[in-house]
């Protein structure tokens, strides 16, 4: 499959009364009701298209405020119970769980119920789906939502998150265009933009423009920490000569590092479930990383120049795109 094979939103946003009419969800399943599979149900709530939303959980604390948010409408006792009747079964949970997750639902699942997730890499997900739901293929839809934050769990849930930005589907070829057309008329719902994709186009992709930051967040904020003992790195301020580098850190190394903020057992997940793709990017920027540096030994003002304006165009350009 090519890059975006198919822009799936022309001509097609949510129309009045009508269309919204034949999408709606009798029944939700959340499997995993925190930031994304929240603001899934939210939105879908926002835009009177749910009618009842049945939460599964790992935490108890997370469901009951989920339940107090008014996320979910019900905290599901068992999966049997949850998945009867269900229309749609959204997984949003770390990818490491979604082979025994599927493994879980999969005995569970009626015939016209489509399964549908928002892990961050879709071809270890698909590797799980074509183990554990290979009887229910024509109604599974992979997806992945390119937006979200660096908090976690319901209580960060947001109707508005996936407004005006990206989703990828990255359908099989045994899922059916009924499945595909009603996740993608879902997405649209929340405000999204629908564009399919290949699998491994994908996690190359978001390889380079969310795994890696990531890893480079995380990395730069670990560096920092371990590098100095921790009564230096952040002295208190009643100390006469306050030397500590985080003390002077300031807004550029806090967007920086914003996302270093995120859940080490989600990026633990995505990390490895592409690291091939992501380890060609980190050497790839390793070997850019070097050349800066031996442009820094040469003094070579020239060199670096252009490659500070060449980063700065490309920023320039993909804001301009995307405002
Ligand atoms: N955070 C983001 O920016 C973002 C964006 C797009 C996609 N995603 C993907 O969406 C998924 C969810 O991410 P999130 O940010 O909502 O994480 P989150 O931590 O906010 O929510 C995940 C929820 O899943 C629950 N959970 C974990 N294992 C479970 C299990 N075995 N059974 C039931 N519940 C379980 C956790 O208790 C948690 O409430 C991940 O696959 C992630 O890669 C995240
Ligand atoms: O805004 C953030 O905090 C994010 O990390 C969101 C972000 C990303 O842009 O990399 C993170 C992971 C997802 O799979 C999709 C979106």
């Amino acid at each position: 499959m090519s890059h975006v094979t198919w822009d799936i939103n022309r001509g097609m946003n949510l129309p009045k009364d009508a269309k919204v009419a034949n999408i709606v969800i009798n029944k939700l399943v959340i499997v995993g009701v925190g930031l994304i599979g929240g603001s899934f149900a939210l939105a879908l709530r926002k835009a009177h298209l749910a009618k009842h939303i049945a939460g599964v959980g790992r935490s108890r604390q997370n469901m009951h405020r989920a339940l107090k948010l008014g996320v979910i409408d019900e905290i599901a006792g068992d999966l049997p119970s949850a998945l009867k009747d269900a229309d749609i079964v959204f997984l949003a949970i770390p990818v490491g769980q979604t082979g025994e997750i599927m493994a879980q639902i999969s005995p569970h699942l009626e015939p016209g119920t489509i399964v549908t997730d928002a892990g961050s890499t879709k071809r270890d997900v698909i590797a799980a789906a074509r183990t554990h739901l290979a009887e229910h293929l024509e109604n599974f839809v992979p997806g992945h939502p390119v937006a979200g934050a660096e908090q976690s769990g319901a209580g960060a849930a947001n109707a508005d998150l996936f407004r005006g930005k990206n989703v990828v589907l990255t359908p099989l070829e045994e899922t059916s265009s009924e499945a595909k057309k009603r996740v993608t008329e879902l997405w649209q719902a929340c405000g999204a933009r629908v564009s399919l994709m290949g699998a491994p186009q994908h996690d190359k992709v978001l390889a380079s423009v969310s795994h890696l930051p990531h890893v480079l967040a995380f990395t730069l904020m670990n560096h920092i920490s371990t590098e100095h003992r921790p009564e230096d790195l952040l002295p208190p301020d009643n100390l006469p000569l306050p030397n500590g580098p985080l003390r002077f850190a300031g807004t550029g190394f806090r967007d920086f590092t914003r996302i270093a903020g995120s859940s080490p057992e989600m990026w633990r997940d995505i990390c490895l479930a592409n690291r091939e793709a992501l380890s060609r990017q980190i050497d790839a920027f390793q070997r850019e990383l070097a050349d800066v540096r031996e442009m820094l030994v040469r003094e070579d003002a020239e060199a670096l120049e252009k490659v500070f304006a060449n980063a700065r165009e490309a920023r320039r350009q993909w804001l301009k795109s995307i405002t």
